[in-house]
């Protein structure tokens, strides 16, 4: 990402720490580009992936903000993260909205 999860320094990173932390996901490593141009390059490159953020979940990656978005929005992020043994918290907000 660009700059850190506590201080992003680009709206895209920002929106990958923002859905992350909806589904209640904060403990998860950072790295910030901006600190290092061969990460910034040789991420790249390792994902074949020409932009930053890039997220990646038990080391296999993702995508970028878009896709990330757009998992978010068709529930396949509460999926990918049930299957690495985590519980989205947007699971239990919908549950508190049932009891209303
Ligand atoms: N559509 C992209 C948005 C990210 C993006 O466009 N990142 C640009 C601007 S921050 C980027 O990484 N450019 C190359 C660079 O800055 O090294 C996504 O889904 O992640
Ligand atoms: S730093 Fe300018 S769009 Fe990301």
């Amino acid at each position: 990402m660009k700059g850190s999860p506590a201080q992003p320094l680009c709206g895209f990173s920002n929106a990958v720490v923002q859905i992350l932390r909806l589904h209640g996901v904060e403990d998860y490593r950072a790295h910030d580009v901006l600190q290092d141009p061969d990460l910034r390059q040789g991420i790249k490159n390792y994902s074949n992936w020409p932009t930053i953020p890039q997220v990646y979940l038990n080391g296999e990656f993702v995508g970028g903000c878009d896709i990330l978005l757009q998992m978010h929005q068709n529930g396949d992020l509460v999926e990918e993260l049930k299957k690495l043994g985590i519980r989205s918290a947007l699971l239990d907000a919908e549950k508190d909205q049932d009891k209303k």
